[in-house]
């Protein structure tokens, strides 16, 4: 032996590199793999026709009317993505103080959901009960004299959400984060035989910044009035999510989310850790940006980095995880194999 190697005896003995040295073994001790079956699609549904309409702030991503959305639902299930989560864009002249829209039983959602469960059996459907695509102020709850009311809107989207699994929907995920809606959601879909209708709880969501684009998807970023501070998460507080999260477990959650994603993949760890729920990561639409932005300039490998985060997810706990680039993984997954 060269002695005048300054690794010492011991360590040369321990040699992390062995397990690394080839692609066989590489593959042998890999601990986490990202397949399909992890995947939640985004889309954001418009009303009309024919239409498909790129939005600026998310390159690659379209907003789509109910038929598109059809078609692009059936590649999505052909390619084996198991579930869809929605988002309506609706007109301005249907919007108000406290989003009424959400209580109409044939509403753009409910249209998209019927439709998708007609032509695409085979996909799960997980719609969202927050106001912001309904109000005229951009907030997810009813607004009184300057504050977000809780019981009140908790009143509200129990409502929306019996209306939404009506219309087909297999997971109700409310994403406001008014307290106790979980319970309330729970009894109001047992009360109304909805017993199999499952609730996917946005149960740690941060008021970040993460969100602008999704916000001028939907049409909200112009309307929204101040902040959202008063009923999301403080992107300093860990421990007050996992007790967030723990309240949802006990009002009888079925699956738990982390919001925004890669920023937060600790408390996807934590949560994991606590409660051995399913969990997911939403890799929201400013995750999303980055990585489209960087990518289009050159600056980095695109395809390289969305393998890479939704692979970390699965790293810190995730069982899957909602991203704007499923389909895109999707198809190179198949392409991989
Ligand atoms: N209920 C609001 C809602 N529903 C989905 C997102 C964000 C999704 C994304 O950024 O991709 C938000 C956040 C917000 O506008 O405050």
């Amino acid at each position: 032996m060269d002695k005048t190697h300054l690794v010492d005896e011991i360590t040369g003995h321990r040699r992390m590199r062995r397990n690394r040295k080839a692609d066989w073994t590489r593959r042998l001790v890999q601990e986490n793999r990202l397949t399909v079956d992890d995947l939640i699609w985004p889309i954001f549904i418009v009303p009309g026709t024919g239409i498909v309409d790129p939005i600026a702030a998310m390159p690659g991503v379209n907003r789509m009317s109910v038929d598109k959305a059809v078609e692009a639902v059936k590649e999505a299930a052909d390619l084996g993505i198991p579930a869809i989560a929605t988002f309506p864009d609706i007109e301005m002249e249907l919007r108000d103080e406290t989003g009424s829209n959400s209580l109409v039983a044939n509403n753009l959602i409910n249209q998209a959901t019927a439709a998708f469960k007609k032509a695409v059996p085979n996909i799960g459907i997980i719609t969202d009960v927050a106001l912001d695509p309904f109000t005229s102020h951009g907030h997810d709850g009813i607004l009184r004299d300057g504050i977000i009311v809780n019981d009140e809107t908790v009143d509200q989207i129990v409502r929306a959400a019996v209306m939404q699994a009506d219309a087909g929907a297999d997971i109700i995920a409310p994403s406001e984060m008014m307290d106790g809606r979980i319970g309330a959601i729970r009894r109001g879909l047992d009360a109304s035989g909805h017993q199999d209708v499952g609730i996917m709880s946005y149960a740690t969501k941060f008021s970040s910044g993460f969100y602008g684009p999704y916000r001028e998807a939907i049409n909200t970023r112009g309307l929204l009035k101040g902040d959202k501070n008063s009923y999301y998460i403080s992107p300093a507080n860990g421990t007050e999510a996992v007790r967030d999260a723990a309240l949802d477990v006990e009002e009888g959650a079925d699956m738990l989310m982390v919001k925004p994603g890669i920023a937060y993949l600790d408390i996807c760890w934590r949560i994991k850790e606590a409660f051995g729920l399913p969990v997911f990561a939403y890799q929201v639409s400013g995750e999303y940006t980055q990585i489209k932005a960087a990518a289009m300039n050159g600056w980095i490998d695109g395809d390289r980095i969305m393998m890479e985060t939704l692979l970390c997810f699965k790293r810190a706990g995730c069982d899957g995880i909602l991203s704007y680039f499923a389909v895109d993984v999707a198809r190179k997954l198949a392409k991989n194999r």
